[in-house]
């Protein structure tokens, strides 16, 4: 688990290290870690270094000093360097040591002339100090572009983004790994990140969030809810309960029970409309139906807490392909009163009402969603808004729902009502196609069946539930991503490639 740190807080943590104006050691520091970058980009594009061009854009700020000291450094190593000053002033003491090193320098203007013959450009216009309104120039895009700290442009707590933001192959940033860079459209322009320690870690505050990876799975999962562990019999390994599917969108369930299945589930049961029943027989031989009537004798089973393995459900996936109906209505209100764990994505969302409800419910919006969830709880926010702070808002939603969020999009934020929040940021942008939603309630679905929550009897238990049920979130993504990376070897991805790839993501993971 990687830890983020807003923008702003490492600008804070960096403050107190700068005694004066004098002391230049951590941007020497930083500048030498992005001429070093350069130069290993510079021999991966153009094989050479030595006579290689260098356009730099500089800004007038200390982003702009940590571009012009690695321009000085790298043409003490033979490259010609060119500093575009997109300011009237840039600072003064990178200024110097890039006329002693014998960089030049260029106005604005001259920009497009110097891109015609350019080998690399670094891209040291603004960094966490951006303001909005900024207006950059536009790079072609075949000319690598190497991100000083941040891609000028983006805000580095939140990852919202200027208009003309310069997207970056690969940033380098400085003292940790910034929010701006995993999220919203910051994720998207930064191309490879490479965090440069500058020993500020007993400074920095706690993180803002995590960036959860493949190899976290063992840490996001309690060993006790592992599904594989020998000895345990189906109904051990887990019952899901799948309220799903509607005459209009009989998919989406076949799509979230095969998933469920394809994840190791132990036993699946399905509440869904007759037609959506027809196509479950014959695709997803391993559910079992589950009848209006089934399912009263079987809640009230489970509150009476009745040892029956065979029928007792662990936890519920419900809304893919869902339509509002009093029929769905009444099913879903009874799940809901069951207490048991739940997944509650697509159709289900728009049915839910906010409030403070203590129980174990990850919602899954992607941004519309959100949006609507937000404004039934009298939170105005645009798209736009949502686009520009997703972390923001996704822990309004988890509050406001009491509940944890799974906000889906090209980065997935699983937040938690006290603000635990993880980011998965890997996932390819193959996964951005029809049913793949439905795909990931399947796996969540599945580890929620498997997982032990025992009971809240503290305030501090409540917390340690929520932020395990914000775990199990994450994991569920990452299967997710990883599942889409392995379809993508093979080509363009559909939702039922993903289903094909599940057993081997949730193998390589370790499920
Ligand atoms: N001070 C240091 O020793 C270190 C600084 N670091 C660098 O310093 C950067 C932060 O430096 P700064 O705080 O100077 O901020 P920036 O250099 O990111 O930007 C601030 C400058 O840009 C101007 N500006 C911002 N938005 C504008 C807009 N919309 N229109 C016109 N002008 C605008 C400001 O007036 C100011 O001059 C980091 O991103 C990092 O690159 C790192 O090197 C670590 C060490
Ligand atoms: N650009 C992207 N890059 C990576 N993953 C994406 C991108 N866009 C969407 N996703 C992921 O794809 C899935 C789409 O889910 P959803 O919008 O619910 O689709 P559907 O309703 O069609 O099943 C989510 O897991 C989301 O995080």
């Amino acid at each position: 688990m990687i830890p983020v740190y807003t923008g702003s807080h490492v600008r804070d943590a960096e403050t107190p290290l700068i005694r004066d104006a004098s002391d230049l050691r951590l941007m020497r520091q930083a500048a030498a870690a992005l001429a070093h970058h350069g130069l290993l980009m510079l021999k991966e594009h153009t094989g050479r270094v030595y006579g290689s061009r260098v356009v730099a854009l500089i800004g007038p700020g200390n982003n702009g000093g940590d571009g012009l000291f690695a321009l000085a450094a790298l043409t003490k190593r033979g490259v010609a360097t060119t500093a575009v000053l997109l300011a009237s002033h840039a600072h003064p003491e990178g200024m110097a040591a890039l006329q002693r090193a014998g960089g030049r320098t260029a106005p604005a203007t001259a920009l497009e002339e110097l891109l015609v013959e350019c080998d690399l450009l670094i891209d040291a216009g603004y960094g966490t100090g951006v303001r909005p309104g900024i207006e950059l120039p536009s790079i072609p895009r075949d000319i690598p572009v190497l991100a000083c700290d941040m891609p000028s442009g983006v805000n580095s707590d939140t990852g919202g983004a200027a208009s003309s933001v310069i997207p970056a192959d690969k940033t380098v940033t400085f003292g940790a790994l910034k929010s701006g860079l995993v999220l919203g459209s910051g994720h998207l322009v930064s191309g490879r990140i490479h965090v440069v320690d500058l020993g500020l870690e007993a400074t920095l505050p706690e993180p803002e969030a995590w960036v959860v990876q493949g190899d976290d799975l063992e840490l996001l999962l309690d060993q006790d809810d592992s599904w594989s562990a020998a000895g345990r019999h189906k109904y051990q390994r887990g019952v899901l309960g799948l309220l799903a599917g509607s005459a209009r969108y009989p998919g989406a369930a076949v799509l979230s029970a095969r998933s469920a299945v394809a994840c190791g589930l132990g036993l699946l049961r399905t509440i869904v409309p007759q037609n959506v029943a027809a196509a479950l027989t014959t695709q997803v031989p391993e559910a079992v139906g589950l009848g209006s009537a089934e399912l009263t004798s079987l809640l009230a089973r489970n509150r009476r807490n009745e040892r029956e393995g065979a029928t007792r459900i662990g936890a519920w996936a419900i809304g893919p392909g869902l339509e509002d109906s009093a029929e769905t209505r009444k099913h879903l209100d009874q799940v809901l009163a069951s207490g048991n764990p739940c997944v509650i994505d697509a159709g289900a969302l728009a049915m839910l009402e906010p409030g403070t409800h203590r129980q174990l419910r990850i919602l899954t919006p992607h941004a519309g969603e959100l949006n609507a969830l937000l404004a039934k709880a009298g939170i105005r926010v645009s798209s736009r808004d949502i686009a520009a702070d997703p972390l923001r808002w996704a822990r309004w939603a988890a509050v406001a729902y009491d509940c944890v969020v799974l906000l889906k999009g090209s980065a997935t934020i699983c937040t938690a009502p006290d603000g635990y929040a993880l980011i998965v940021h890997a996932a390819t942008p193959d996964l951005a196609t029809a049913g793949s939603g439905d795909v990931l309630t399947g796996i969540l679905g599945t580890l929620l069946a498997s997982a032990h929550f025992g009971t809240a009897s503290s305030n501090e238990d409540v917390v340690a539930r929520t932020h395990k049920l914000t775990d199990l979130a994450a994991a569920g993504a990452l299967v997710h991503a990883h599942a889409g990376a392995l379809a993508a070897h093979e080509g363009t991805v559909s939702a039922v490639d993903l289903l094909v790839e599940l057993p081997r993501a949730a193998r390589d993971l370790g499920l």
